[in-house]
């Protein structure tokens, strides 16, 4: 459905500094001060990277995405500015001052115990069955994509590789791999490009290791995969690896002082075949019984 979109003037948007680059994107934190006075909001706002405008449609698809979404744990669309010079459009969304989970991690880890992690879990799981309702898959959950707005509340964003499962289908096939982050991918995607939701879970499992690794570097996904693989591989022969050493049943470690039960989650996550994979409803009740565990 046509959406109603908030238009910001260009003129009002004042650029503060720049945030980050995304899927073909970058985002920048400004202040939106109709008044002129430095009371206005606090805004973060998304453009197509100036060489990558064949991207627009891709773009535009991201603006209708994520300004149909209306979730707690999903980054708030505010809505879009039109660029008169550059004949674009900039995505305006809620800015959330704690910043990226990394960065958060990276800077807290001393202080954040198990339930902290799992309530950020918790929430990540439940955005995600949000998303799963509306027949979305995220294609790149990860902890880069996952923002922090207080010390109690995560959000999922970065909706630019998020697609709709047609009504007739159970799965989304895509074409292009582009830029593919396989060391988050469930199999089926790395070998067939195939996304589900039960891929999504599969995602949603090396989040947890994230978590549960406090976003280290040393213990980033990527790193101890490539540590499996050996030789440094490159291109498509590293994903037909991964795959195998995956067929082999490698999967990555449990991270030191994770709980048992919140690695064994990990595994179902991991399961080969993604009938046998938890759904996010299902990870919800074995996120809340291991909060209850910690609670003891
Ligand atoms: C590409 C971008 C900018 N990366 C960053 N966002 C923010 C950042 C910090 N606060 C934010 N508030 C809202 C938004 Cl959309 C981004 C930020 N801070 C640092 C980033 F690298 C981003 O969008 N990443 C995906 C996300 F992390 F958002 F899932």
């Amino acid at each position: 459905q046509q959406q109603q979109h908030d238009v910001f003037e260009e003129r009002h948007l004042r650029f503060i500094s720049p945030l980050g680059k995304g899927n073909f994107g970058s985002v920048e934190l400004c202040r939106y001060d109709p008044l002129g006075d430095n009371t206005g909001e606090l805004v973060a706002v998304k453009q197509l990277q100036p060489n990558k405008q064949a991207n627009m449609v891709d773009f535009q698809k991201e603006i209708q995405t994520i300004s149909s979404l209306h979730c707690d744990y999903i980054v708030k669309y505010r809505g879009i500015c039109y660029s008169a010079g550059r004949l674009s459009m900039r995505l305006v969304m809620e800015y959330l001052p704690y910043g990226t989970l990394i960065g958060y991690m990276e800077k807290n880890k001393r202080n954040i115990n198990n339930r902290r992690l799992l309530l950020f879990a918790s929430q990540i799981c439940k955005g995600m069955e949000y998303l799963q309702s509306l027949r979305y898959v995220h294609r790149d959950l990860a902890a880069r994509n996952i923002l922090v707005a207080s010390d109690t509340l995560v959000k999922i964003a970065d909706f630019g590789l998020t697609k709709i499962i047609p009504f007739d289908k159970e799965y989304y096939r895509v074409t292009k791999s582009g830029e593919s982050p396989i060391f988050w991918y469930a199999p089926e995607s790395i070998s067939e490009y195939i996304f589900s939701h039960k891929s999504d879970v599969w995602s949603f499992g090396v989040v947890l290791h994230e978590l549960f690794s406090f976003c280290e570097l040393s213990r980033n996904p990527k790193r101890l995969s490539l540590q499996q693989l050996g030789a440094d591989l490159r291109g498509p022969m590293m994903a037909v690896q991964l795959v195998n050493v995956l067929k082999d049943n490698w999967r990555l470690p449990s991270p030191p002082l994770c709980p048992p039960k919140v690695y064994s989650m990990m595994l179902q996550c991991w399961s080969l075949n993604s009938e046998d994979r938890p759904t996010f409803c299902q990870l919800q009740d074995l996120i809340e019984s291991s909060i209850q565990d910690e609670r003891e």
